[in-house]
């Protein structure tokens, strides 16, 4: 095993000098480094191309050229080298903009050439910009043979120190001369014969040096399916070692207070999504084991009444709760919707945020330890040294994904025995990334909107189309109903978001004259007593209008306002106007949500809007979001080491994860400790590349 940690400069043909290169450009520091840095396509090598044979949109090509000449052309940022180069059948100009000096160095005049790219049209020429080229030679001829060869992706620096693809493709075949026969096994064998995998050591060997497509595919799938596995492993074991070392508080009654607010003070009836969702939370809070669930809800499921009715099934039993929010402005709103619920002295509740009152924050704490407190909700400040509860049983995270297997463990900390925990997360995750980001979690999934809703219907207009919208705020209005107006926040420059803000407010203020209209305005530079106050006119019905940036975006919940107009909607992510959206269509009546935006939009932003006005379902919504940005853009993925996949990909390879997923589950449900023969290998890998698990950790 140790021989994979070898310093990479010990390797046949590296030296100190490139290893210092390899290390800084990639990363690579070790003989593993190497190993798994996987080449990132492939080339078809079966044949050459003619130049003649060249078109539009070709894919990438190999070219058996001669150079015929080559100039430095153009002034600083357009200064480039061009070659000439020719077959039989034409003429081809090569192109490179960056590293001039390096490549006219290695240049050699009426030499044969090979040369990979991707060939386009300029000017009405073929043309090639920076392809790789390398002297033909008879070893070309011979790796000609390898049907697709790799293709490392490099850097000008490491090309300077012969590193390019195919020099990085030498130094791969020393490494795997030197450790091939040291490759051991990590899956048990059952595993691999099921789907059909490939031994790691031939996965290795082939990823690097296929054979042909077919075995190369099942090369990548085995190593994928692996790095997916150990990662499910990792997170499902942590869950493990956490039943194992902390006894769960026991809610073995469903109390008084439950029941009267579930019989006499619940404003409606629960969905059946909800009811089963409480009923799983239940299960889990008598069973001795700390809960973590995690309780996902399209926007406007009823979360809320579900952490509500969950806090009081603590009270009942003795405990307190908490609820966490991430933003003060989503606290309070939180705190008044549960107030609202419940008579005044019905439980003892408070609020807890950055800007609670010196004298008010000492009475909390003090209620707080003495256990005359039963709910506070607040901010990050309740996970602050200071708070400590007399004996609390419940923690619920209104999170949007925002905290990680390690920062949850800190609320732990603060109790010999762990509170339950309940993570709510309005943003639906896609399926796979919630697999991951959560794996350790069971999930809730309330996948049902109270009865009578009225899908909200989603409209584009185009700036020339504004006298529409007007019209449309001038119809629900005159019905009674409120209107949101959301601007972007663009965070590099405060001062022109507040100047669109400002602009649109003066145009709106003409279209909606007092004293007939009133408009409320939120934005991030006010004062958070000030947003309260103008929350409030607006929640109260003061106002008709709120124009807002996106501080509105999670939470609000003002179930008369029926249209929300998003202003620059193509600047929003996908998620981020889904969750806008989600603030009107709270009650009975028809809703609508009007994006606008300017005329010229880019394919992703107009994929975006399509979106949309297509679909409701955040689900759908938040694949299409996945697949345009991409994992590592998605809020909360930073922290769950998802984004040190190697390769994987979240969005190509769902079944890869599911699979992976659903065997690692049934391994845990068998045999936990991986003590049996045929999981042995596994125990073995897991403390070998220790993946940071251990019972500190985790306390
Ligand atoms: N079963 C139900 N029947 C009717 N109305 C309900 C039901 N459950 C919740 N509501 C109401 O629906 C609205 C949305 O509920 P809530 O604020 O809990 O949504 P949410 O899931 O937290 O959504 P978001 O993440 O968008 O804030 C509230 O006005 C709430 O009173």
């Amino acid at each position: 095993m140790q021989i994979f940690n070898t310093p990479i400069e010990y390797l046949k043909g590296v030296g100190p000098q490139r290893a210092e290169v390899l290390k800084k450009e990639i990363g690579v520091f070790t003989y593993q480094d190497l190993l798994h840095y996987y080449p990132f396509r492939y080339i078809d090598k079966t044949r050459y191309y003619k130049i003649n044979e060249i078109g539009f949109d070709f894919p990438l090509v190999q070219i058996l050229v001669r150079l015929k000449s080559f100039e430095v052309i153009g002034e600083k940022q357009s200064k480039r080298l061009v070659a000439r180069v020719v077959d039989e059948t034409g003429e081809l100009e090569l192109v490179w903009f960056k590293g001039l000096k390096w490549i006219e160095k290695t240049l050699k005049i009426n030499h044969l050439y090979v040369v990979f790219g991707k060939p386009t049209f300029f000017n009405g020429k073929p043309q090639m910009a920076h392809p790789e080229m390398e002297l033909f030679s008879k070893e070309s001829k011979e790796r000609g043979n390898l049907s697709l060869q790799p293709v490392y992706s490099s850097t000008e620096k490491l090309k300077q120190f012969s590193l390019d693809s195919k020099g990085i493709q030498k130094l791969m075949s020393n490494l795997l001369d030197t450790v091939f026969s040291e490759i051991e096994e990590v899956l048990p064998s059952y595993i691999l014969e099921k789907y059909k995998l490939l031994s790691r050591r031939d996965a290795l060997l082939q990823i690097h040096f296929p054979t042909n497509s077919t075995v190369l595919s099942r090369a990548q799938a085995t190593l994928k399916f692996e790095e997916l596995f150990f990662i499910q492993l990792k997170l499902l074991k942590i869950k493990h070692l956490r039943t194992l070392k902390f006894k769960g508080n026991v809610f073995a009654t469903v109390g008084n207070k439950f029941n009267y607010f579930y019989e006499n003070l619940l404003p409606f009836q629960l969905t059946g999504a909800q009811k089963r969702v409480l009923k799983e939370i239940r299960f889990d809070s008598q069973k001795g084991i700390q809960m973590n669930r995690l309780v996902q809800g399209d926007v406007g499921s009823g979360k809320t009444v579900v952490a509500l009715m969950s806090m009081l099934l603590a009270i009942d039993n003795g405990f307190q709760a908490c609820m966490m929010a991430p933003t003060e402005i989503l606290a309070t709103q939180h705190y008044a919707s549960i107030k609202s619920m419940l008579p005044d002295d019905f439980v003892n509740i408070a609020l807890l945020t950055g800007s609670t009152k010196k004298k008010d924050r000492k009475k909390i704490l003090e209620d707080l330890v003495i256990g005359t407190l039963n709910i506070l909700v607040g901010t990050h400040a309740l996970i602050e040294e200071t708070v400590v509860f007399k004996h609390l049983g419940l923690a619920v995270i209104d999170e949007q994904h925002r905290f990680g297997v390690e920062q949850r463990a800190k609320l732990w900390k603060k109790n010999l025995i762990p509170p339950h925990v309940l993570v709510m997360t309005a943003t639906p995750i896609p399926r796979t990334l919630a697999m991951s980001l959560y794996g350790d979690l069971d999930v809730s999934v309330i996948n049902e909107l109270p009865a009578g809703r009225k899908p909200i219907q989603t409209i584009h207009l185009y700036e020339n189309q504004r006298l529409r919208m007007f019209g449309y705020m001038r119809r629900e209005i005159a019905k009674g109903r409120q209107v949101y107006v959301v601007y972007p926040l663009i965070q590099e420059s405060a001062k022109l978001d507040l100047k669109n803000l400002q602009d649109g407010i003066e145009v709106l203020s003409r279209e909606f004259p007092l004293p007939q209209y009133k408009i409320s305005i939120v934005h991030g530079q006010l004062k958070p007593d000030e947003k309260e106050f103008e929350m409030q006119r607006f929640i109260k019905g003061q106002t008709q209008i709120m124009v807002a940036t996106t501080v509105i975006e999670v939470g609000v919940n003002v179930p008369n306002a029926s249209v929300m107009i998003i202003e620059n909607a193509e600047r929003f992510g996908l998620s981020q106007l889904h969750q806008l959206r989600g603030r009107v269509g709270r009650g009975s009546e028809q809703s609508f949500c009007i994006l606008m935006s300017k005329d010229k939009l880019s394919k992703e932003g107009k994929v975006r809007l399509e979106t949309m006005v297509k679909t409701n379902d955040g689900f759908e919504i938040s694949e299409v979001d996945l697949q345009l940005r991409g994992p590592g853009d998605i809020e909360g993925t930073q922290q769950s080491g998802i984004l040190d996949l190697k390769l994987a990909d979240l969005t190509q390879d769902q079944n890869i994860l599911h699979e992976a997923r659903k065997t690692v589950l049934e391994i845990m449900e068998a045999d936990p400790e991986l003590q049996n023969a045929e999981h042995q290998i596994l125990g073995n890998f897991f403390h070998k590349h220790n993946t940071g698990i251990t019972l500190d950790k985790i306390s």
